[in-house]
Protein backbone atom coordinates (compact mmCIF):
# COMPACT_ATOMS: atom_id res chain seq x y z
CA UNK A 1 0.00 0.00 0.00
CA UNK A 2 1.13 3.46 -1.47
CA UNK A 3 0.96 5.94 1.72
CA UNK A 4 0.54 9.30 -0.41
CA UNK A 5 -2.47 9.84 -2.78
CA UNK A 6 -2.55 12.96 -4.82
CA UNK A 7 -4.77 15.64 -3.76
CA UNK A 8 -7.73 16.41 -5.72
CA UNK A 9 -9.73 19.59 -5.89
CA UNK A 10 -12.83 19.06 -4.24
CA UNK A 11 -15.79 21.34 -3.24
CA UNK A 12 -15.44 19.02 0.15
CA UNK A 13 -11.60 20.68 0.77
CA UNK A 14 -11.22 21.60 3.85
CA UNK A 15 -9.07 23.88 6.10
CA UNK A 16 -7.65 22.32 8.91
CA UNK A 17 -9.42 22.63 12.18
CA UNK A 18 -13.33 23.59 12.55
CA UNK A 19 -16.41 21.84 12.22
CA UNK A 20 -17.25 19.93 9.02
CA UNK A 21 -20.07 17.42 10.02
CA UNK A 22 -22.51 18.87 12.35
CA UNK A 23 -25.74 16.86 13.30
CA UNK A 24 -27.91 18.10 15.62
CA UNK A 25 -30.91 16.62 17.81
CA UNK A 26 -31.16 13.58 15.57
CA UNK A 27 -34.08 11.64 16.02
CA UNK A 28 -35.25 8.24 14.69
CA UNK A 29 -38.21 6.22 15.26
CA UNK A 30 -39.18 2.81 12.92
CA UNK A 31 -43.10 3.03 14.37
CA UNK A 32 -42.95 2.80 17.86
CA UNK A 33 -39.13 2.35 18.31
CA UNK A 34 -36.86 4.77 18.56
CA UNK A 35 -33.58 3.60 17.38
CA UNK A 36 -31.84 7.36 17.49
CA UNK A 37 -32.48 9.31 20.09
CA UNK A 38 -31.81 13.09 20.40
CA UNK A 39 -28.32 12.54 19.21
CA UNK A 40 -25.78 15.68 18.36
CA UNK A 41 -22.49 15.24 16.55
CA UNK A 42 -19.92 16.84 15.46
CA UNK A 43 -16.85 15.96 13.41
CA UNK A 44 -14.18 18.40 13.18
CA UNK A 45 -11.74 18.74 9.98
CA UNK A 46 -8.91 16.35 10.17
CA UNK A 47 -10.70 14.39 12.81
CA UNK A 48 -11.05 10.83 13.02
CA UNK A 49 -14.07 10.22 15.40
CA UNK A 50 -15.14 6.41 16.53
CA UNK A 51 -19.14 5.97 16.90
CA UNK A 52 -19.48 2.70 19.21
CA UNK A 53 -21.72 1.04 21.26
CA UNK A 54 -23.76 -2.43 21.81
CA UNK A 55 -25.58 -4.33 19.03
CA UNK A 56 -28.89 -2.62 18.24
CA UNK A 57 -27.35 0.74 19.72
CA UNK A 58 -28.53 2.69 16.87
CA UNK A 59 -25.29 3.64 15.20
CA UNK A 60 -26.20 2.05 11.66
CA UNK A 61 -29.11 4.03 11.94
CA UNK A 62 -27.20 7.59 12.91
CA UNK A 63 -25.01 6.71 9.90
CA UNK A 64 -28.02 6.16 7.52
CA UNK A 65 -29.48 9.35 9.08
CA UNK A 66 -26.47 11.52 8.24
CA UNK A 67 -25.93 10.32 4.53
CA UNK A 68 -29.99 10.64 3.37
CA UNK A 69 -30.55 7.43 3.36
CA UNK A 70 -33.01 8.16 6.05
CA UNK A 71 -35.01 11.41 6.55
CA UNK A 72 -34.43 11.89 10.42
CA UNK A 73 -37.81 12.23 12.26
CA UNK A 74 -36.51 15.12 13.89
CA UNK A 75 -33.34 17.10 14.29
CA UNK A 76 -30.67 18.25 10.95
CA UNK A 77 -27.39 17.28 9.73
CA UNK A 78 -25.22 20.13 8.34
CA UNK A 79 -21.86 19.92 5.83
CA UNK A 80 -19.60 22.96 5.98
CA UNK A 81 -22.52 25.03 7.44
CA UNK A 82 -25.28 23.48 4.85
CA UNK A 83 -28.30 21.53 5.77
CA UNK A 84 -27.71 18.43 3.70
CA UNK A 85 -30.64 17.09 1.23
CA UNK A 86 -31.77 13.67 2.21
CA UNK A 87 -30.94 12.15 -0.77
CA UNK A 88 -28.16 9.80 -0.69
CA UNK A 89 -25.98 11.20 -4.24
CA UNK A 90 -26.68 14.45 -3.15
CA UNK A 91 -24.91 14.09 0.26
CA UNK A 92 -22.03 12.22 -1.48
CA UNK A 93 -21.77 15.45 -3.93
CA UNK A 94 -21.55 17.88 -0.98
CA UNK A 95 -18.26 15.47 0.47
CA UNK A 96 -19.54 12.88 2.61
CA UNK A 97 -18.68 9.15 1.47
CA UNK A 98 -19.48 6.29 3.31
CA UNK A 99 -18.87 2.18 3.52
CA UNK A 100 -21.77 -0.47 4.22
CA UNK A 101 -21.87 -2.69 7.20
CA UNK A 102 -22.62 -5.22 4.37
CA UNK A 103 -20.45 -4.80 1.50
CA UNK A 104 -22.25 -3.87 -1.49
CA UNK A 105 -19.93 -4.13 -4.52
CA UNK A 106 -20.62 -4.43 -7.75
CA UNK A 107 -20.37 -8.09 -7.64
CA UNK A 108 -19.45 -8.94 -11.75
CA UNK A 109 -17.42 -5.09 -12.49
CA UNK A 110 -13.96 -5.36 -12.11
CA UNK A 111 -11.80 -3.61 -9.40
CA UNK A 112 -11.33 -0.49 -12.04
CA UNK A 113 -14.82 -0.31 -12.85
CA UNK A 114 -16.27 -0.64 -9.44
CA UNK A 115 -13.85 2.62 -8.40
CA UNK A 116 -15.00 4.56 -11.70
CA UNK A 117 -18.69 4.12 -10.49
CA UNK A 118 -17.82 5.85 -7.43
CA UNK A 119 -16.45 8.58 -9.88
CA UNK A 120 -19.71 9.55 -11.33
CA UNK A 121 -21.17 12.59 -9.08
CA UNK A 122 -17.37 13.81 -9.72
CA UNK A 123 -17.66 13.57 -13.98
CA UNK A 124 -19.29 16.81 -15.64
CA UNK A 125 -19.68 15.23 -18.92
CA UNK A 126 -23.83 14.19 -19.43
CA UNK A 127 -25.59 11.98 -21.90
CA UNK A 128 -25.43 13.46 -24.77
CA UNK A 129 -21.21 13.54 -24.12
CA UNK A 130 -21.84 9.52 -23.41
CA UNK A 131 -23.75 8.88 -26.43
CA UNK A 132 -21.86 11.38 -28.97
CA UNK A 133 -19.05 10.59 -27.51
CA UNK A 134 -16.60 13.43 -28.25
CA UNK A 135 -13.11 13.97 -27.43
CA UNK A 136 -14.51 15.98 -23.81
CA UNK A 137 -15.80 12.52 -23.10
CA UNK A 138 -12.95 10.46 -23.93
CA UNK A 139 -10.46 13.01 -21.79
CA UNK A 140 -12.93 12.95 -19.21
CA UNK A 141 -12.39 9.24 -19.44
CA UNK A 142 -8.76 8.99 -19.01
CA UNK A 143 -8.63 11.40 -16.04
CA UNK A 144 -11.07 9.22 -14.33
CA UNK A 145 -9.28 6.10 -15.09
CA UNK A 146 -6.36 7.61 -14.22
CA UNK A 147 -7.91 8.62 -10.31
CA UNK A 148 -9.33 5.52 -10.03
CA UNK A 149 -5.59 3.56 -10.34
CA UNK A 150 -4.28 6.38 -8.18
CA UNK A 151 -7.08 5.11 -5.69
CA UNK A 152 -6.09 1.60 -6.33
CA UNK A 153 -2.33 1.96 -5.81
CA UNK A 154 -3.39 3.61 -2.79
CA UNK A 155 -5.25 1.24 -1.22
CA UNK A 156 -3.10 -2.06 -1.99
CA UNK A 157 -5.24 -3.23 -4.55
CA UNK A 158 -4.12 -1.35 -8.23
CA UNK A 159 -2.37 -5.48 -9.30
CA UNK A 160 -6.20 -6.85 -9.07
CA UNK A 161 -7.72 -3.44 -11.36
CA UNK A 162 -8.73 -5.89 -13.75
CA UNK A 163 -10.19 -8.79 -11.24
CA UNK A 164 -13.97 -9.22 -10.81
CA UNK A 165 -14.98 -7.64 -6.75
CA UNK A 166 -16.43 -10.83 -6.41
CA UNK A 167 -13.26 -13.07 -6.69
CA UNK A 168 -11.69 -10.62 -4.28
CA UNK A 169 -10.80 -12.14 -0.61
CA UNK A 170 -13.05 -10.60 2.13
CA UNK A 171 -10.45 -7.95 3.51
CA UNK A 172 -9.68 -6.49 0.11
CA UNK A 173 -13.31 -6.21 -1.10
CA UNK A 174 -13.86 -4.02 2.14
CA UNK A 175 -10.70 -1.53 1.27
CA UNK A 176 -12.41 -1.75 -2.36
CA UNK A 177 -15.29 -0.30 -0.96
CA UNK A 178 -12.77 2.61 0.37
CA UNK A 179 -11.41 3.25 -2.66
CA UNK A 180 -14.77 3.63 -4.02
CA UNK A 181 -15.81 5.75 -1.68
CA UNK A 182 -12.92 7.89 -1.88
CA UNK A 183 -13.16 7.92 -5.72
CA UNK A 184 -15.97 10.47 -4.80
CA UNK A 185 -13.26 12.72 -3.22
CA UNK A 186 -15.41 13.69 -0.20
CA UNK A 187 -14.06 15.86 2.38
CA UNK A 188 -15.45 13.67 5.18
CA UNK A 189 -15.72 9.33 5.06
CA UNK A 190 -17.97 7.23 7.07
CA UNK A 191 -17.12 3.90 7.65
CA UNK A 192 -19.05 1.30 9.09
CA UNK A 193 -17.69 -1.48 10.54
CA UNK A 194 -14.46 -1.39 7.89
CA UNK A 195 -12.52 -4.33 9.74
CA UNK A 196 -15.96 -6.51 10.14
CA UNK A 197 -14.45 -10.23 8.90
CA UNK A 198 -10.84 -9.21 8.72
CA UNK A 199 -8.07 -10.90 10.73
CA UNK A 200 -5.67 -9.08 12.60
CA UNK A 201 -2.95 -8.45 9.89
CA UNK A 202 -5.79 -6.82 8.22
CA UNK A 203 -7.22 -4.75 10.81
CA UNK A 204 -3.95 -3.30 11.40
CA UNK A 205 -3.60 -2.66 7.60
CA UNK A 206 -7.02 -0.62 7.42
CA UNK A 207 -5.82 1.34 10.79
CA UNK A 208 -2.82 2.04 8.64
CA UNK A 209 -5.38 3.05 5.75
CA UNK A 210 -7.66 4.87 7.88
CA UNK A 211 -4.95 7.17 8.98
CA UNK A 212 -3.43 7.57 5.69
CA UNK A 213 -6.80 8.63 4.54
CA UNK A 214 -6.89 11.29 7.25
CA UNK A 215 -3.19 12.70 6.65
CA UNK A 216 -4.98 13.38 3.07
CA UNK A 217 -6.93 15.73 4.40
CA UNK A 218 -9.93 13.92 5.13
CA UNK A 219 -11.85 13.53 8.22
CA UNK A 220 -13.02 10.08 9.25
CA UNK A 221 -16.10 9.29 11.19
CA UNK A 222 -16.05 5.21 11.87
CA UNK A 223 -18.25 2.77 13.50
CA UNK A 224 -16.32 -0.19 14.86
CA UNK A 225 -17.02 -3.29 17.40
CA UNK A 226 -12.97 -3.43 17.84
CA UNK A 227 -12.15 -1.80 20.71
CA UNK A 228 -8.83 -2.07 19.91
CA UNK A 229 -8.76 -0.20 16.39
CA UNK A 230 -11.20 2.21 17.99
CA UNK A 231 -8.75 3.49 20.91
CA UNK A 232 -5.70 3.43 18.38
CA UNK A 233 -7.15 5.68 15.70
CA UNK A 234 -9.64 8.36 17.26
CA UNK A 235 -8.94 11.54 18.41
CA UNK A 236 -12.49 11.34 19.62
CA UNK A 237 -15.27 8.66 20.49
CA UNK A 238 -18.84 9.36 21.44
CA UNK A 239 -20.74 6.16 22.75
CA UNK A 240 -24.29 5.34 21.65
CA UNK A 241 -26.45 2.71 23.91
CA UNK A 242 -30.19 2.10 23.01
CA UNK A 243 -30.03 5.34 20.51
CA UNK A 244 -28.74 7.65 23.26
CA UNK A 245 -25.23 9.28 23.44
CA UNK A 246 -24.31 8.33 26.81
CA UNK A 247 -20.70 9.25 26.67
CA UNK A 248 -18.28 11.50 24.14
CA UNK A 249 -14.58 12.16 24.59
CA UNK A 250 -11.22 11.25 24.63
CA UNK A 251 -10.56 7.47 23.88
CA UNK A 252 -8.58 7.43 26.93
CA UNK A 253 -11.69 9.16 29.12
CA UNK A 254 -14.08 6.85 26.97
CA UNK A 255 -12.41 3.29 27.18
CA UNK A 256 -11.97 4.30 31.06
CA UNK A 257 -15.77 5.94 32.09
CA UNK A 258 -17.83 3.35 34.38
CA UNK A 259 -20.82 3.76 32.17
CA UNK A 260 -19.42 3.02 28.83
CA UNK A 261 -17.78 -0.34 30.97
CA UNK A 262 -21.43 -0.86 32.20
CA UNK A 263 -22.85 -0.41 29.45
CA UNK A 264 -20.92 -2.00 26.35
CA UNK A 265 -17.23 -2.75 26.98
CA UNK A 266 -17.90 -5.10 30.40
CA UNK A 267 -14.37 -4.77 31.27
CA UNK A 268 -11.86 -2.36 31.06
CA UNK A 269 -9.89 -1.87 27.78
CA UNK A 270 -6.62 -3.54 28.22
CA UNK A 271 -4.40 -1.71 25.38
CA UNK A 272 -1.49 -3.57 26.94
CA UNK A 273 -3.14 -7.06 25.27
CA UNK A 274 -1.64 -8.39 22.65
CA UNK A 275 -4.55 -10.59 22.51
CA UNK A 276 -6.33 -9.92 19.28
CA UNK A 277 -9.49 -11.60 20.21
CA UNK A 278 -9.83 -10.18 23.88
CA UNK A 279 -9.98 -6.46 22.50
CA UNK A 280 -12.54 -7.80 20.32
CA UNK A 281 -16.30 -7.03 21.20
CA UNK A 282 -18.30 -9.24 19.26
CA UNK A 283 -19.03 -7.90 16.15
CA UNK A 284 -22.96 -7.18 15.07
CA UNK A 285 -22.11 -8.12 11.63
CA UNK A 286 -23.82 -11.79 9.63
CA UNK A 287 -20.07 -12.96 8.91
CA UNK A 288 -22.40 -14.74 5.74
CA UNK A 289 -22.02 -11.23 4.45
CA UNK A 290 -19.12 -11.87 2.51
CA UNK A 291 -20.71 -12.35 -0.53
CA UNK A 292 -20.79 -8.89 -2.81
CA UNK A 293 -24.52 -7.12 -3.50
CA UNK A 294 -25.08 -4.72 -5.89
CA UNK A 295 -24.40 -1.45 -4.68
CA UNK A 296 -27.54 0.54 -3.05
CA UNK A 297 -25.71 4.10 -2.17
CA UNK A 298 -27.81 5.84 -4.80
CA UNK A 299 -31.14 4.63 -3.42
N1 LIG B 1 -35.48 0.03 8.82
C1 LIG B 1 -35.75 -0.28 10.09
N2 LIG B 1 -37.04 -0.52 10.48
C2 LIG B 1 -37.32 -0.82 11.77
N3 LIG B 1 -36.39 -0.93 12.74
C3 LIG B 1 -35.10 -0.71 12.40
C4 LIG B 1 -34.72 -0.37 11.06
N4 LIG B 1 -33.38 -0.21 11.03
C5 LIG B 1 -32.94 -0.42 12.28
N5 LIG B 1 -33.98 -0.73 13.10
C6 LIG B 1 -33.91 -1.01 14.54
O1 LIG B 1 -33.25 0.11 15.13
C7 LIG B 1 -32.39 -0.33 16.18
C8 LIG B 1 -30.98 0.14 15.93
O2 LIG B 1 -30.44 -0.66 14.87
P1 LIG B 1 -29.02 -0.33 14.22
O3 LIG B 1 -28.80 -1.31 13.12
O4 LIG B 1 -28.94 1.10 13.89
O5 LIG B 1 -28.04 -0.64 15.43
P2 LIG B 1 -26.46 -0.74 15.42
O6 LIG B 1 -25.97 -0.01 16.62
O7 LIG B 1 -25.92 -0.32 14.11
O8 LIG B 1 -26.24 -2.29 15.64
P3 LIG B 1 -25.07 -3.27 15.14
O9 LIG B 1 -23.86 -2.94 15.96
O10 LIG B 1 -25.62 -4.62 15.46
O11 LIG B 1 -24.87 -3.05 13.68
C9 LIG B 1 -32.56 -1.84 16.27
O12 LIG B 1 -33.51 -2.14 17.25
C10 LIG B 1 -33.03 -2.21 14.89
O13 LIG B 1 -33.79 -3.40 14.93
Amino acid sequence: MTTTIPQQPTPAGAEPGGALLEARGVIMRFGGLTAVRNVDLTVNKGEIVGLIGPNGAGKTTFFNCLTGLYVPTEGTVSYQGTVLPPKPHLVTKAGVARTFQNIRLFANMTVLENVLVGRHTRTKEGLLSAIVRGPGYHRAEAQSRARAMELLEFTGLADKAEHLARNLPYGEQRKLEIARALASEPGLLLLDEPTAGMNPQETRATEELVFAIRDQGIAVLVIEHDMRFIFNLCDRVAVLVQGEKLVEGSSDVVQNDERVIAAYLGEPFDATSQDDTAARETPGTDQAEGTTSEQENDR
